[in-house]
């Protein structure tokens, strides 16, 4: 990680709770594929171009439902509250001023149209989207479409490699099972079915089908997401099923840990999708230099998981600003030292394998 990250969570391990330290830090089983997602950065390296930069670098991109943006964003992650009181308020406020998309979550201590408010007062044009769990009740799913359509979220982020939760062998050791009392994940309140006033647990489901993800497609005309593929076969069922891009992501290690490393998976995927729709990639990403090298491989943009949580810890809306701005700041120097005037400029023949030597 870089300077600034690590002091972010040096700090957010002193302050926080252990028990919630170890649910954010933590991943399944015996935590490899958490440990690979940032190895296998480290094993990447970049091969610059010389003589051919330029002052001012392009890093925007375009996104479905988010216009000219940074290529860094707020992956979606659970319980703010427990990091810091302002909880999503605070992230929604940071990543609104520093340009970036806040996929905010199901599983969030704040509810969406709560989110989409803060945001959208930082910056009127602040895209948030909406992650959620497909339930297996399709009209609750369809009640909280319709939550985060109205509160104006420009895009839905469908979660698929849930089909059961992890096992973290730390939260099973710690007890930690679920949020503790005077916290609940709002956007689950007031649902069909549940306690009125009360929220319904948030429910996972191996039978979900690519049936229910086009069921959702028909419910909306938001884009959509589809988040936790790592076969190359599901890209390209997801882009014939209608998806407006593509999540390469192992959900930061915590759902299974034979799985690989997010970037090893990466260039596969974005040889299925061939273009159609943007690719997207998160975990292990804690340096400006991974952004580069996976954008290099073929991401459109990538999202930021745990640093956000530290920076949240440590210092509130202040940390996450600095952990954003440390990792788009990084992110333009790499293009610089790259030889890159913008992100076009970042191609496959740049990324090398460390040690492997240069063809
Ligand atoms: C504490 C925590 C909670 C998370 N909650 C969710 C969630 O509710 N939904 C989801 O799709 N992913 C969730 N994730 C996974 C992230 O979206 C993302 O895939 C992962 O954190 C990226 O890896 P990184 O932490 O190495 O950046 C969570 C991750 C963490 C660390
Ligand atoms: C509440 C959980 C569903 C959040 C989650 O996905 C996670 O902890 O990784």
């Amino acid at each position: 990680m870089t300077g600034v990250l690590t002091a972010l969570h040096d700090r957010a391990r002193e302050v926080l709770d252990p028990v919630f330290y170890d649910y954010v830090a933590g991943g399944a089983g015996g935590e490899r594929a958490l440990a690979d997602n940032e190895r296998a950065f480290d094993r990447l390296a970049l091969l610059p171009r010389v003589l051919r930069g330029s002052a001012v670098r392009d890093t925007a991109v375009r996104l479905p439902g988010a216009p000219a943006t940074a290529p860094v964003l707020v992956a979606p992650t659970a319980f703010h509250r427990l990091a810091h009181p302002d909880g999503e308020l605070a992230t929604a406020r940071a990543a609104a001023a520093a340009g970036v998309v806040l996929v905010t979550g199901l599983a969030a201590t704040t509810a969406v149209a709560e989110v989409v408010r803060a945001a959208r007062a930082v910056d009127p044009d602040a895209a948030v989207w909406f992650q959620l769990y497909l339930q297996p009740d399709p009209e609750v799913t369809e009640c909280l479409v319709r939550r985060a359509e109205r509160a104006g979220c420009t895009a839905l982020v469908v979660t698929a490699d849930s089909p059961v939760f992890g096992r973290r062998e730390r939260d099973l050791r710690n007890g930690f099972t679920d949020l503790p009392p005077g916290y609940a994940a709002e956007n689950m309140r007031d649902l069909p079915g549940g306690p009125p006033g009360g929220t319904r647990p948030i429910a996972m489901s191996p039978e979900l089908s690519w049936d229910d993800l086009a069921r959702l497609r028909a419910m909306t005309a938001l884009p959509v997401l589809l988040k936790g593929v790592l076969h190359p076969a599901d890209a390209r069922l997801a882009v014939a099923g209608g998806v407006d891009g593509v999540v390469v992501s192992n959900h930061g290690g915590r759902q299974f840990d034979a799985v690989p490393a997010a970037v090893d998976a990466l260039p596969a995927v974005v040889e299925a999708v061939a273009g159609r729709v943007p690719v997207l990639l998160d975990g292990g990403v804690r340096r400006g230099a991974d952004v580069a090298i996976a954008l290099a491989l073929g991401a459109t943009a990538v999202g930021v998981g745990r640093p956000v949580l530290w920076g949240l810890a440590a210092e509130g809306e202040r940390g996450v600003r600095r952990v954003l701005d440390t990792l788009l700041d990084e992110y333009d120097h790499a293009l610089a030292l790259c030889g890159a005037r913008g992100n076009a400029d970042l191609t496959g023949d740049l990324v090398v394998r460390r040690g492997a030597g240069v063809r």
